[in-house]
């Protein structure tokens, strides 16, 4: 049996981000097969510590939001500590139901209560059409659907499916300030030979940097000259040293591309505690981006040279 850990409780986009992971074709394999026990946790980071503790084999996380950005507290949490390694992404349409109690009204929702990471996706809208209404946060948006529940809250915004499992129903559907907002998730585990390369793949590397002139240029000038695309790059405090930052880099290619392996045997050398996270199939149907050159044409002739052939 393969247990995971997700940010829950049951009913969070995270947990359906999970039932995807372990039934899409091409990721379903690393859950073994079997019977996948299902772990809720508060935080990503609780997610994650269990996964370090090795009381779960993987991690299901939040990762990056087109609307919000990095999930920062998977990042940071990922950057220290025992490395951990991304075997799997997906990604899902993040759109909220705004869920009350049977009988609530517009006028009757004095707290709304949802994920920080979602509130940021609904103020406006709330601000439009819940008159009475104070955004709170909590640490899911199942969490909040539990308080709407337990009373303790009037609203929340969060999966249809949350308001189901808790008896709660719609005053409005598909609610997103921005639209076509999508949420990766990643599949997290502890170090191990990563899932083979597919040619649309993504490594992601989070390294510092010596506090001398150049040295970000000169790190990011390894990847340019051997024209890998960038993904998602960003600095996040290194909270060891005031105001010393650590960068966060998704690339794509697989460690197996030799130009990826190249250029991260070149940041090794020009970074600080350079940090690998994995490499990854990009989810189906989501934009890989460009693929790292192979160079055929050059090593065809290089081996021609080799050969001795009048190349
Ligand atoms: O609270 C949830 O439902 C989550 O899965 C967390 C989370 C996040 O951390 O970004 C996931 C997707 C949405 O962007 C909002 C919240």
């Amino acid at each position: 049996m393969t247990t995971v850990a997700y940010l829950g409780p049951p009913g969070t986009f995270n947990d359906a981000a999970l039932q995807r992971l372990r039934t899409d074709a091409r990721t379903a394999p690393l859950f073994g097969g079997a019977h996948t026990d299902a772990v809720p946790a508060v935080t990503p980071d609780e997610a994650l510590a269990m996964v370090r503790a090795g009381t779960v084999d993987y991690a299901c996380v939040p990762f990056e939001n087109s609307v919000d950005g990095t999930i920062n507290p998977t990042s940071d949490t990922l950057a220290v500590g025992s490395r951990l390694q991304i075997f799997a992404e997906t990604e899902l349409d993040v759109v909220f139901s705004i869920l009350v109690r049977p009988g609530t009204t517009a006028e009757d929702v004095k707290v709304l209560r949802t994920h920080p990471v979602a509130a940021a996706q609904v103020r406006r809208w709330v601000g439009e059409n819940l008159p009475n209404a104070r955004i709170e946060t909590t640490s899911s948006t199942a969490a909040g659907a539990q308080e709407v529940a337990g009373g303790s809250a009037d609203a929340t915004a969060a999966p249809a499916r949350a308001g189901e499992i808790n008896g709660l129903v719609p005053l409005a559907e598909n609610v997103a300030d921005v639209g076509g907002a999508r949420t990766r998730f990643v599949l997290v585990g502890r170090p191990a030979p990563p899932t083979p390369r597919t040619g649309r793949d993504r490594t992601c590397v989070i390294f510092g940097l010596p506090h001398q002139p150049n040295s970000l240029v000169q790190a990011l000038t390894e990847l340019s000259i051997r024209d890998i695309d960038l993904t998602r790059i960003g600095s996040r405090p290194t909270r060891v040293e005031r105001f010393t930052y650590l960068f966060h880099v998704d690339l794509v290619g697989h460690i197996d591309d030799p130009v990826v392996a190249e250029a991260l045997v070149a940041l090794r050398h020009r970074t600080e505690d350079l940090r690998y996270l994995g490499s990854w199939p990009v989810a189906d149907g989501e934009e890989a981006g460009s693929p790292p050159p192979d160079h055929a044409d050059e090593k065809a002739w290089l081996e021609g040279l080799r050969r001795g052939d009048d190349v």
